[in-house]
Order: structure tokens, then C-alpha cells, then sequence
């Protein structure tokens, strides 16, 4: 893309954002794990076209906040959530709701790439399958390259496609169940500590992927590392012993944050 096309989208996503279309809505969201509780009364939004980091210090929420996104803490024993958490205007704690759908709609990467051990091919094509995106063979071909082209994988991968998935460097791995997640057409891509089994090269392509997903997709994501989420976010989320702290601009979070906890963390007095 040359320098003109880029600052034009750029700024189109900029007034995108400025109009502050909310993807997803939190309200008043607690979690308790058994008697313990983890996260306490956050109200916390994801905007459209916009990467939200989540940063505080280890045990604060940040991935207990990002598994309620998608209803993951469901499959945690002992787990509930309380308050209300909308995707689009839709409750997606109602019990009508078809989880299976809703995690498509609201895909996640974990921090350790996972790949199924099975081809590159078959990674990519299971969910249209299961979810049937797909009609035909050619259908799934197409699924295939195009979420491998947006997960800047395919020229790595394209004459290996039935070799197995678990075969690739870490990075390509965790490319793969970026692209793995893209396949099903979601609206919300959640991320959890995605680099932090990378080296910094893969590191870097999956933030530079990061930046070009913003384009199509609502991305929220976990990082431990304060560079990153000055690096790849237009909103950050600072959390703190399960509450929320504070939520700005990442510009002004690491320039002239609000909170004096969100100042402390990021000069690493604490954490
Ligand atoms: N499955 C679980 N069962 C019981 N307690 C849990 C479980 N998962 C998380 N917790 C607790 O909930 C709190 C928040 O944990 P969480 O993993 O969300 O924090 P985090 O900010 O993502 O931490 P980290 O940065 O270390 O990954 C912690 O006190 C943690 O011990």
C-alpha cells in the first residue's frame, strides 16, 4: 500500500472510531470464581475497527474480562458472571443464545499457539465447515486462501497446505489460528497474550497483522508488555485487583494518564 492510500485509511478508520460505534457493551460485569471473586463491577466497551489492549499486573482480571467476551468462562467449573454484556444490542448471556454461534461471531487467539494436529487445510476449513459457511469444495479452496492472505501466511504456506499445522515455526503457528479464527467471518477477534510465546520477529509480523485486522474487525487483547500496547492499540484498559481503573486513548494512557495506579503500573513501580 503506498503512503497516500495508508494515511487515507488510517484516517478513515480514525473518524470511524471517533464516532464511537460500540461493538460490544459491559456493564456492571463481575466474576467469581467459587467464593473468590475476580472482577468487580467493570463497565468496560469495545469499539468498532479499534484494537483495545487490556493491560495491569498479573492475577488483576484482564483475562477473566476478555473470556466473558465470549462466554469462554463457561467452560471453567465453579465459574459465574453477573451484569450484562451486549454484542451489538444483543444480551450474549441470554439463554437463548447459541454459544457455538456466538464464538464464532467473537473468535479468540490464546497465548500458545494451538493448532489442531491436523493439515494447514483442514485448520483452516473445519469451522466453515461446521458452521456451514461453506457450500462446495471450491467455497472452502476460497476460505482458505483468502484467511490465510489476511493472516499474511499464504506465501509461506500455499505449496504445503496438507502438511500438518502443528509442523510450522511458533510464529507461523500462531498466524495459522489467527487465520483459523478469521475463516468463520467473526465481527470481534479477542487475543490473549498472543505474542508472548513468539520471538520478537514473529512478534513483530503479528502485530503488523494486528494493525491491518483493526480494518475489518473489533480486536481486544491482553498484553503484559506496555511497548505492545502502545505499539498496536487505539484504546487501552488499565485493570487493577479485578476493578477497572481507568480507560482512554492509548495517546494519552501512556503520556498523561487519569489514574495515578495507571501511572505507577506503566513506569513499573508495580507488577
Ligand atoms: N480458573 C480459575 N479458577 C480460580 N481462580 C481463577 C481462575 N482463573 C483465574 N483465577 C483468579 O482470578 C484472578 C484474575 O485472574 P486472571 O487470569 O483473569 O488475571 P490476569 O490479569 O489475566 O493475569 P495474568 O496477567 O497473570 O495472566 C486471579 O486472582 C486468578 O488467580
Amino acid at each position: 500500500m503506498n503512503m497516500l492510500t495508508e494515511t487515507a485509511v488510517e484516517k478513515a478508520l480514525e473518524q470511524k472510531m471517533n464516532a464511537t460505534a460500540y461493538k460490544m457493551v459491559g456493564r456492571t460485569v463481575s466474576v467469581y470464581y467459587g467464593e473468590k471473586r475476580a472482577l468487580f463491577d467493570v463497565n468496560l466497551n469495545v469499539r468498532e475497527n479499534t484494537v483495545t489492549a487490556l493491560i495491569g499486573p498479573s492475577g488483576c482480571g484482564k483475562s477473566t474480562f476478555l473470556r466473558c467476551l465470549n462466554r469462554m468462562n463457561d467452560t471453567i467449573d465453579n465459574c459465574r458472571v453477573t451484569g450484562e454484556i451486549k454484542l451489538d444490542d444483543e444480551d450474549i448471556y441470554d439463554p437463548d443464545i447459541d454459544v457455538v454461534e456466538l464464538r464464532a461471531r467473537v473468535g479468540m487467539v490464546f497465548q500458545k499457539p494451538n493448532p489442531f494436529p491436523k493439515s494447514i487445510y483442514e485448520n483452516i476449513s473445519y469451522g466453515p465447515r461446521i458452521h456451514g459457511i461453506a457450500r462446495s469444495k471450491a467455497d472452502l479452496d476460497q476460505i482458505v486462501e483468502s484467511s490465510l492472505h489476511k493472516a499474511g501466511l499464504w506465501n509461506e504456506v500455499k505449496d504445503r497446505l496438507q502438511e500438518s499445522g502443528t509442523g510450522l515455526s511458533g510464529g507461523q503457528q500462531q498466524r495459522l489460528c489467527i487465520a483459523r479464527a478469521v475463516a468463520v467471518s467473526p465481527e470481534v477477534i479477542l487475543m490473549d497474550e498472543p505474542c508472548s510465546a513468539l520471538d520478537p520477529i514473529a512478534t513483530a509480523k503479528v502485530e503488523e497483522l494486528i494493525h491491518e485486522l483493526r480494518e475489518n474487525y473489533s480486536i481486544v487483547i491482553v498484553t503484559h508488555s506496555m511497548q505492545q500496547a502502545a505499539r498496536v492499540s487505539q484504546r487501552t484498559a488499565m485493570f487493577h485487583l479485578g476493578n477497572l481503573v481507568e480507560e482512554n486513548d492509548t495517546d494519552k494512557m501512556f503520556t498523561n494518564p487519569d489514574d495515578p495506579r495507571t501511572q505507577d503500573y506503566i513506569m513499573g513501580r508495580f507488577g
